[in-house]
Formats: structure tokens, sequence, C-alpha cells
């Protein structure tokens, strides 16, 4: 296929899209499925100019003053791929498999439209109906930081120090041109192309457990709960264990980690990468039915982690086609959830331990407010400052992300280079004889 022709299939996929509201990877795998004849790299280039669409669809739309998926697809290639309406106009020559020709409207528009009057949500790229809470998260930054979640996100890597240091990952990964990460002490960084990003599991770095796919600030969320060797840990929501992998590293496999996931399910890929990274010290706990598979843990953790289950704004780098489909009732749900895990966790936590909030969310009422309703119900809990938790996990610049809402650190495309996520400490003060009491 030609790039043009590419063109044209993201545009049938966009209006797949636009009558279905469903993942854009389910629409790329039937679009896969009903033309055979599209090799791997043609659907790889085909899902890229998705996604790129996806990623700035408002501003897309602006620029063209059309929403139709051929307007989108338009836009997209001038915001997001930064081709003139030259080159765009030679891939639209309608022959063969390449879009219509443009018409003079479309030239104009890709030629002199602006987004210096469209409102923040469009120069952002985020829905709407989020334009209040973007504000109350980032002020006069909102429309910085949408526009900076709605970029491509690199290939970061997590070297697991049970196999080898950041070092050896480097020189086994070398024909990849890893760079390290700027703030995380264990990742490895690839920048993002507009293809295909690298075959990792054909990788033997990969295959030996050297190296996970893992955002760098979803290491530094793992890095932050300063997990030490010896420790009784207990990982609530470990879904397929990005974190629980990590905090197995930071513990060099001594101490007990115990992952929990309420949907036993999400539980099943954690198996193998345990295996694979020669993790021992973690101990799966699968939920079974009304049973209380975590009784024996209730006041003996130092730490317990929620990796809480939120709208995911932080990561619309690589999802971007969630943002579209995030519904202010799913907001509303994850608010409840998180808040009735925050209150589940408590019972586990040992006095003096400590309690871990991690989302990968920016908004506010899903991380600041989440915590400060929390320590207010729970005055034996203390957040700890985003100085001592940086200090505490040995990365003291991190401090510099101190969410300017209150309690925690957060990281952000705009300020860290990293995906969203926001993490808080929160330590146990009650006394061993209250806890006792119960
Ligand atoms: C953000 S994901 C976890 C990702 C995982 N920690 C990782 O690093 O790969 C949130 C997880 O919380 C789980 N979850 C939701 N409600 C829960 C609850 N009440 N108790 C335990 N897990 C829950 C979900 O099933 C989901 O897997």
């Amino acid at each position: 296929m030609t790039p043009a022709a590419h063109i044209s299939a993201a545009i049938e996929v966009l209006a797949d899209l636009a009558q279905r509201r469903r993942p854009a990877a389910e629409a790329l795998k039937d679009w896969g499925a009903s033309h055979r004849f599209a090799g791997s790299k043609d659907r790889a280039a085909i899902a890229s100019l998705v996604f790129d669409a996806l990623r700035k669809l408002s501003s897309a739309r602006w620029i063209m003053g059309a929403e139709t998926p051929r307007a989108t697809m338009l836009g997209a290639l001038r915001e997001a791929r930064g081709l003139d309406v030259d080159a765009i106009a030679a891939l639209c020559s309608g022959e063969r498999h390449a879009p219509a020709p443009l018409t003079e409207e479309e030239r104009q528009r890709l030629d002199t439209a602006t987004l210096a009057d469209a409102p923040a949500h469009v120069r952002g790229d985020y829905p709407e109906w989020l334009t209040e809470r973007f504000a109350a998260a980032f002020g006069v930054q909102a429309a910085a930081e949408g526009a900076a979640l709605a970029t491509r996100a690199p290939v970061d890597l997590r070297v697991n120090i049970l196999k080898g240091s950041r070092e050896q990952a480097m020189a086994k990964l070398s024909h990849l041109n890893p760079s390290p990460t700027p703030l995380s002490p264990i990742g490895l960084r690839i920048e993002a192309g507009q293809g295909r990003g690298p075959a990792l599991p054909a990788e033997t770095a990969y295959v030996k457990g050297l190296v996970e796919p893992q955002d760098e600030a979803s290491q530094l969320a793992s890095l932050l709960c300063a997990a030490a060797p010896g420790e009784q840990v207990l990982d609530l929501c470990a879904g397929g264990g990005g974190k629980a992998l990590a905090l197995a590293g930071q513990m060099h496999n001594r101490g007990q980690l115990y992952a929990y996931d309420a949907d036993g399910r999400r539980l099943m890929p954690i198996h193998e990468r345990l295996e694979r990274a020669g993790a021992r010290n973690i101990q799966v706990r699968q939920p079974k039915g009304k049973a209380d598979v975590l009784s024996d843990l209730a006041g003996r953790c130092d730490l317990v982690l929620i990796d809480a289950p939120c709208t995911g704004v932080g990561a619309w780098r690589r999802h971007p086609d969630a943002k579209w489909r995030l519904a202010p009732g799913a907001l509303e749900l994850r608010l409840k959830e998180q808040a009735a895990l925050l209150e589940q966790a408590l019972r586990f936590v040992k006095p003096g331990g400590r309690l871990a909030y991690v989302t990968c969310s920016l908004l506010i009422d899903e991380n600041e407010v989440q915590v400060e309703a929390f320590l207010s119900a729970n005055p034996d809990f203390a957040a700890l400052s985003a100085q001592e938790t940086a200090e505490g996990a040995g990365l003291p610049d991190l401090a510099r992300f101190a969410s300017p809402h209150g309690r925690g650190i957060r990281l952000s495309p705009a300020t860290s280079r990293t995906d969203g996520f926001y993490v808080c400490l929160m330590r146990n003060s009650r006394p061993f004889s209250r806890f006792a009491e119960g």
C-alpha cells in the first residue's frame, strides 16, 4: 500500500469509530480482517495515522471547520504530522487508492487556519465537558497540558535490577538507540518515531527479563513508595503487575509482596511476567468469591499500594481514543471506587507503615481531593510532604513536582515529560496498642 492509501484506510477506520463508540484497536482489527492484502507494516502505518488523528481530534476539526472523518484526518496531517498544504495535496491525488483531491476550501484552511481563537479544550484536544476540571487542575496551563497529553509518547523501559544494570541493558539494546530516562534511575527511553515501535518481544533483553515496558512516571510512582528489602508489602490493585514487578526489584527479592486485584482475570499476565523477571518474593492472591483472602494481612503491612482505578487522563498519549470515550458517569464511578479503596486499604497498614495512593489521572477530584477526604476521616494518617517522599526514595529532585493543589507529587507530559501520574504517601501514626483494640 502507498502512504496515500494508508490515509484513505485511516479515514475509513475513523468513519467506523464515528459510528460506533468502541476502542480504536477493535476498529483497526476489523479493518485488517476485511482487508487481508494489507501487511503488518501497512496496518501499523494505518494505526499510527488513526491514533494521531485521535490525539488531535478537536484541533484538527477546528482547523478544517468540519467534523467528518476526512476533515479530521486532513487536519491531523497538519496538526500531528506537521505536513504543509502542498505535502497534503500531493497525498490526496485522487488516483487509485489515494483520497480525493483537496477542495479549494480545504486547501485554504490547511494553509491559513489557526488555533489562535480556539477555546482551551480545542487547543488542548480534550473533551469539552472536562473544561472546568482541566482549568482547576492546570489554570492557564490547561491548553498546554492538554496539548502535551496529545503528543506521542516515547517507549520507556524499566530495567529489572534483579537481572542486571541499566548500563548492561543499554548495551544489549544499543541497536534501538536507547537513552537513560532523565528522572528514573532504572529507565531507558526509545524516542517515538512515526511507524511501529521496537518489536520488544523479540529482544533477548526482554525475553530474559532484563527490561519491561513501563512509562517513566509509572517507574517513579513505584520508586517513590520506597519499598525496602525485608518489608511486607500489599499491592492491592495489582492488575497485570507492572508496579508489583518494580517493587519486587526494589526489595531485591527479600521480604514479601502480596499481589491482589478484585478482578482475578486482570492478574493473569502476572505469573508469566514474574517468571521472566526472576521475582521470587511475590505471592499472588486471587479473589475467591466473598472469601476474605487478605484477612491474614490485617495490621501487618509496612506498605500498602493503591494503584487506583481511574479515568486514565494521564495516559492519553498512549490511549488517545480513551479520552473521547470517557464519559462523566465513568468519572463518578471511579471516584466512588477510589474512596472505597482508601477505606479498604487502611486495615492492612501496620502502625508506622505507609499507604501509597497512586493514579494515572491528573484530575484533582481523583487525586488531591480524595487524599484530603481520606485524611480528614482518618486522623491517624498523615501525608508525607513531597520533599519527604522524594528524599525517602533517594530521588530528591522529584520534590519539584509537588502538587500545586495540596498533598502529593504530580507528574505530567508538560512538566516532567512522562505520562501523567499522581502519588501521595501517607503514614499510619496510630499507636500499636490502639490498633490492637481494633
Ligand atoms: C490502574 S489498574 C492497576 C495497574 C497495575 N497496578 C499495574 O501497574 O499494572 C487498577 C486495578 O484496580 C483493580 N480494582 C478496582 N477496584 C478494586 C478493588 N476494590 N479492590 C482491588 N482491586 C480493584 C482493577 O481491576 C484494576 O486492575
